[in-house]
C-alpha cells in the first residue's frame, strides 16, 4: 500500500456500532464494526471477535484501502445477489425469506454445529417448497467429514443444488469428496471459501484442483485489490461474499464484484436484508435481487442510534491499536 494511515489518523475519526439482527447468523445476534474516514471516503474494520491481531490485519488493510485508496474502476453498474437463509428451524425459513426482495438465488447454512442432517434437509426442503423455481446453494461452514458430506450431497441431489459450499474442512478433504461424489454421479460443484479466506496460501485451492469455484470476500483477503489479484491468479469463476458487514463494508464487496471480467454467479451480499438497520440512510439493500454498484457514506444520525457501549468502544480501539501495530510491522 503506497498511502498508509497512522493509528491516529484512524482512531480520531472513529465510530463503533453495534447492529441488532433480525435472525441470529454465526451465534450472534448483534453485528459490531468499527468505521472510519480518510480521504477517499469510508472503511469498515469488523473482523469476527475471536480474530486474533494476525487474522484481523488483513481486514484493517481492507478497511484502509477503502478508505485512503478507494476502488478500481466498476465494470458494472449492478450486481445480482443471493437470499441467504442462516441455520434456521423449518418454521423460521419463510419469514427469513420475506426480508429478501428477491429470491432468484438462495444460499442456505447447513452442518450447524448442535443440528442434525435431518434439520438440513428439512430446512432445504422447505425453501424449495417456496420458490420452486430458485437457484439453491448450501454452505456447510466445514462441519461435515467427507463420509457426512458425501451421504448429505447425495441426499440434496434431487434439489440440483448450484453448488456446495465449503463442504469439509481443508483442501484434501474437499478434493477427496469431490472426487468421490464425480465417482458416483453426483454433478454438485464444489465452493471452497474458509480453504481461501483462512489458508496461509489463498491460491493452494486452485492449484489442488480442490474446487469448481471460490467463494471470495473482500476484508479477509485484505482488501478490493487483492482480492482481485487472487481470483486472476487462480483462474477460477468467484462469487463474492459479505463477512455480514455494514453498507460500509458491503460496499467493498461490491466493488470487487463490479470490477471482476466475469461474474457467473449471484453474490452473497445482499446480507443487509438480515439486519434491522445499517449505518447509511440508503442501505445497500437488494432491488430486484441486485444491489447497485455506489458509494456509501454513514449517516451522523444512524452512526449516533447504532453507537455501541463506551467499553465496547474502548475495546476496539484497544484491537485496532493491536492490529495497526501488526500492519506497520509487516509493512
Ligand atoms: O454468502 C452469503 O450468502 C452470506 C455471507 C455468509 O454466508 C457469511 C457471512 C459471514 C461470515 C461467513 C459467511 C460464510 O460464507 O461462511
Ligand atoms: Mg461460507
Amino acid at each position: 500500500m503506497t498511502v498508509f494511515p497512522t493509528l491516529s489518523d484512524l482512531l480520531d475519526n472513529l465510530h463503533v456500532v453495534s447492529i441488532p439482527m433480525r435472525v441470529k447468523f454465526r451465534g450472534i445476534m448483534h453485528r459490531e464494526a468499527a468505521l472510519f474516514e480518510g480521504p477517499y471516503g469510508w472503511g469498515e474494520f469488523s473482523p469476527f471477535l475471536e480474530y486474533g491481531p494476525q487474522e484481523a490485519s488483513a481486514w484493517l488493510a481492507s478497511g484502509i484501502e477503502a478508505a485512503w485508496e478507494g476502488f478500481p474502476e466498476p465494470l458494472r453498474s449492478h450486481v445480482p445477489v443471493n437470499a441467504t437463509v442462516p441455520a434456521v428451524p423449518r418454521s423460521d425459513v419463510v419469514r427469513v425469506l420475506e426480508n429478501f426482495d428477491a429470491h432468484h438465488t438462495v444460499k442456505i447454512k447447513v452442518a450447524e454445529h448442535g443440528q442434525s442432517l435431518e434439520n438440513d434437509l428439512a430446512r432445504v426442503a422447505e425453501v424449495r417448497k417456496y420458490l420452486p423455481e430458485a437457484a439453491l446453494r448450501i454452505d456447510a461452514n466445514a462441519g461435515w467429514s467427507v463420509p457426512e458430506a458425501f451421504d448429505a450431497l447425495q441426499r440434496l441431489a434431487e434439489y440440483n443444488l448450484q453448488y456446495a459450499e465449503q463442504p469439509v474442512a481443508g483442501i484434501e478433504g474437499l478434493a477427496e469428496l469431490r472426487s468421490q461424489l464425480r465417482a458416483a454421479g453426483n454433478p454438485t460443484l464444489i465452493a471452497a471459501d474458509e480453504s481461501v479466506r483462512k489458508a496461509t496460501d489463498p491460491l493452494e485451492v486452485a492449484r489442488a484442483g480442490a474446487a469448481d469455484l471460490l467463494v471470495i470476500k473482500a476484508a479477509p483477503l485484505g482488501g478490493v485489490r487483492n482480492a482481485l489479484r487472487i481470483v486472476r491468479e487462480a483462474g477460477m469463476p468467484a462469487v463474492i461474499s459479505s463477512a455480514l458487514d455494514t453498507s460500509v463494508g458491503l460496499s467493498a464487496g461490491v466493488a470487487l464484484a463490479a470490477a471482476l471480467p466475469e461474474l457467473p454467479f449471484a453474490c452473497g451480499l445482499g446480507t443487509g436484508s438480515l439486519m434491522t438497520d445499517d449505518v447509511a440512510a440508503h442501505p445497500l439493500l437488494p432491488r430486484s435481487g441486485a444491489l447497485d454498484v455506489r458509494k456509501i457514506e454513514p449517516d451522523q444520525g444512524k452512526l449516533r442510534v447504532l453507537a455501541a457501549s463506551e467499553e465496547r468502544r474502548s475495546a476496539w480501539v484497544e484491537r485496532i491499536r493491536a492490529v495497526h501495530e501488526v500492519l506497520v510491522n509487516n509493512s
